[in-house]
């Protein structure tokens, strides 16, 4: 029995994603939450012929709690999007109090649970959760995962359009590492499982990996005011689940990157921290996935001297997003209004 959870269930990237993991056949139980509209895409979902009972809560009648009794997985796509001309941390005002909130309810009713945050800023949310368990005494660090996904799917899908056969896009392979917002996005395109084409010089390469640091602004600019990109990230956040209950069924050798603090592999953790010549609190790297959650950090390999340069421009960057989402929590004030 599985049972998956999704927050914030009724939006561009819930519907979608609740979708995909209704169609998941690991998948026996769908808990949908948000503060509007999830009885109606419960209802919706409930029809398909896939194995998972869904069911749809409000936060009336301790819906926040029913949703969550006895998750195993719970996915965070609550939030506010972006409007063309914001970035990502122009949405920490809103979306922090938020993923506080609704991290409150997790270390509440399923402190066990896998948490997969998507809520952005990504690179600030996932301390948030992760010093709202410290507090509530809950904390695994092997647990909670930032998604990074899409960065990951985009550079499959651009690489493959470069060698000029998208039908190659499910097969490559791209560590992209760092953060989740512009240039913490670091792409090791030296290290994908295909190469580029000898086509691809030098200014082209540095488009590209412009292309995949900016992808969220592409999609952002081509809707024009109606948010960011949710199709695309709900097959990444789909994906990334799966990927966690496939290893918690055991299949081993699963590995995918995700923003997760360093406190969860410290021995993998030194050595990263000493291939980046500085210390952070979190980083989105290789992981080794398994039963438990993270089971290893894997360290950079080999990089480039452009790559090197890239992890340079994105670490004080992830410095300054990791400690703006770690004081929202330590130095909260008391009075500070909850759900
Ligand atoms: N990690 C990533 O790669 C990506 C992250 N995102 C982020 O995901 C978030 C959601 O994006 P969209 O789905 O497009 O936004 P949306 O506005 O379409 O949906 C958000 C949903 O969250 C709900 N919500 C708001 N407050 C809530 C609360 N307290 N409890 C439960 N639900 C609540 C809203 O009612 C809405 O249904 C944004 O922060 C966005 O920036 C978007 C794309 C990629
Ligand atoms: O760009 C945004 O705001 C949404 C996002 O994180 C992405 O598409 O990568």
């Amino acid at each position: 029995m599985v049972k998956a959870v999704v927050l914030g269930a009724a939006g561009g990237i819930g519907q979608p994603l609740a979708l995909l993991l209704k169609a998941n056949p690991l998948i026996t139980e769908l808990g949908l939450y948000d503060i509007v509209n999830t009885p109606g895409v419960a209802a919706d979902l409930s029809h398909i012929s896939t194995p998972a009972k869904v069911e749809g809560y409000l936060p009336a009648d301790d819906g926040l709690k029913k949703t969550l009794t006895g998750a195993d997985i719970v996915v965070i796509p609550a939030g506010v999007p972006r409007k063309p001309g914001m970035t990502r941390d122009d949405l920490f005002k809103i979306n922090a109090g938020i993923v506080r909130d609704l991290a409150t309810g997790i270390a509440a009713t399923a402190p066990k649970a896998f948490v997969l945050v998507i809520s952005n800023p990504v690179n600030s949310t996932v301390p948030i959760v992760a010093e709202v368990f410290k507090k509530a005494g809950v904390y695994d660090p092997k647990r909670l995962f930032g998604v990074t996904t899409l960065d990951v799917v985009r550079s499959s899908t651009f690489v493959a359009e470069k060698i000029g056969d998208l039908s190659l896009s499910k097969d490559v392979v791209v560590p992209v590492v760092g953060g989740h917002s512009g240039v913490t996005i670091v792409p090791l395109l030296s290290q994908s499982s295909h190469p580029l084409p000898a086509s691809v010089d030098t200014a082209s390469l540095d488009a590209l990996v412009n292309r995949i640091q900016f992808g969220g602004d592409e999609v952002v600019k081509a809707k024009g005011g109606a948010g960011s990109a949710t199709l695309s990230m709900a097959y990444a956040g789909a994906e990334f689940a799966s990927k966690i209950l496939r290893a918690v069924k055991g299949e081993e050798g699963i590995v995918a990157p995700s923003y997760v603090s360093l406190e969860a592999d410290p021995v993998g953790a030194a050595a990263l921290t000493k291939e980046l010549g500085a210390e952070l609190a979190y980083f989105s790297s290789n992981i080794e996935l398994g039963p438990q959650g993270v089971v290893k950090i894997n360290p950079l390999g080999k990089i480039t001297e452009a790559e090197q340069t890239l992890i340079k421009a994105a670490i004080p960057e992830l410095q300054k997003n990791i400690t703006t989402g770690v004081t929202f929590i330590t130095e909260a004030k008391v009075d500070e209004p909850r759900l």
